[in-house]
């Protein structure tokens, strides 16, 4: 993983003091982008423990459609219980638009069918997007995001905004646009995330693996996460885990928590960090 250490270090040398919606404060760039081939490993970062647990769920949750932390609390994933009502919603989410984008006269869209449909059938095309960014339903900035749930608008604008794929020669790459990625805390989990996605997708459409390119706009370290940061940029990576995925799935939908398995993940000890509400 050394292309997230080259990222933190570039933040932590290059990155200028910006105020944020949270408070907090962080050390920020705008605009950097990374490249994983992901027939080299799985890019699960190394020098702090991950919890794959929690991205697996959280992926397979989206997958679902789903916009209710429901499913995330049964499975003991925490992660976006700030952000929930107390009835557990998060408004229309990254899974409402991905499955059920409303469009003319009632119509609903389901942008990741479509795009493995697309895939299959039309592997040149330059228009294998699918998006989260819908500004129907963007939060009203003068209310939290457990008010603008509670109101039918996003708890959060999505960070991860835009994705494309690319089909080249039998193998299948993958590009996002996140709009804001929280270095320390998020960043990691987005990156495995569509790393895994990416290769839900190639097995479903029965393509190799091509590279995961992660484009990232606001990319920045909270302050409160510095001396994380330099303890980790401390450590030295560790070889790339694998991951087995049960090779009978190929129904993009039909994925099980148990049709994965993340082998000889070496990682040092995992660390703390707030997150910025
Ligand atoms: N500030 C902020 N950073 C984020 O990364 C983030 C948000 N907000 N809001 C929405 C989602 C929720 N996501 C989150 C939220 C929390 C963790 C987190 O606390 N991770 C810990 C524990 C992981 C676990 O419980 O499995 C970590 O050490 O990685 C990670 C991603 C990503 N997003
Ligand atoms: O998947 C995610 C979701 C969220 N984040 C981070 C990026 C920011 O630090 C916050 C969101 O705050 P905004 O003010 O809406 O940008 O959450 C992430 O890194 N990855």
């Amino acid at each position: 993983m050394q292309q997230y250490h080259e990222l933190m270090r570039h933040i932590r040398d290059n990155g200028v003091r910006k105020d944020d919606r949270t408070g907090t404060g962080t050390l920020s760039v705008f605009g950097y982008q990374m490249r994983f081939n992901l027939a080299n490993g799985f890019p699960l970062v190394t020098t702090k423990k991950c919890h794959m647990r929690s991205i697996i769920h959280e992926l397979l949750w989206f997958l679902q459609g789903e916009t209710n932390i429901a499913y995330l609390t049964e499975n003991g994933v925490s992660i976006w219980d700030e952000w929930a009502t107390d009835e557990g919603e998060l408004g229309p989410v990254y899974g409402k638009q991905w499955r059920s984008w409303p469009g003319l006269n009632g119509e609903v869209i389901d942008q990741i069918a479509e795009v493995v449909e697309q895939i299959k059938t039309n592997p040149d095309s330059r228009r294998l997007i699918v998006s989260g960014w819908n500004p129907a339903v963007l939060p009203d900035t003068q209310y939290s995001p457990k008010e603008n749930a509670a109101m039918g608008k996003q708890a959060l604008p999505p960070c991860h905004t835009l994705f494309q794929f690319y089909v080249l020669e039998g193998k299948l790459s993958c590009q996002l646009y996140q709009r804001s990625g929280d270095v320390f805390l998020g960043v990691p989990f987005n990156i495995a995330s569509y790393a895994l996605l990416t290769m839900m997708v190639a097995q479903v459409c029965d393509l190799e693996l091509g590279d995961f390119v992660h484009t990232l706009g606001d990319a920045h370290l909270y302050v409160n996460h510095l001396e994380q940061t330099d303890l980790q940029l401390s450590r030295e990576p560790y070889p790339l885990p694998t991951m087995k995925i049960n090779p009978a799935v190929k129904d993009i939908f039909g994925f099980k928590y148990e049709d994965f398995e993340l082998c000889n993940y070496q990682a040092h000890p995992h660390i703390k960090a707030p997150v910025a509400i």
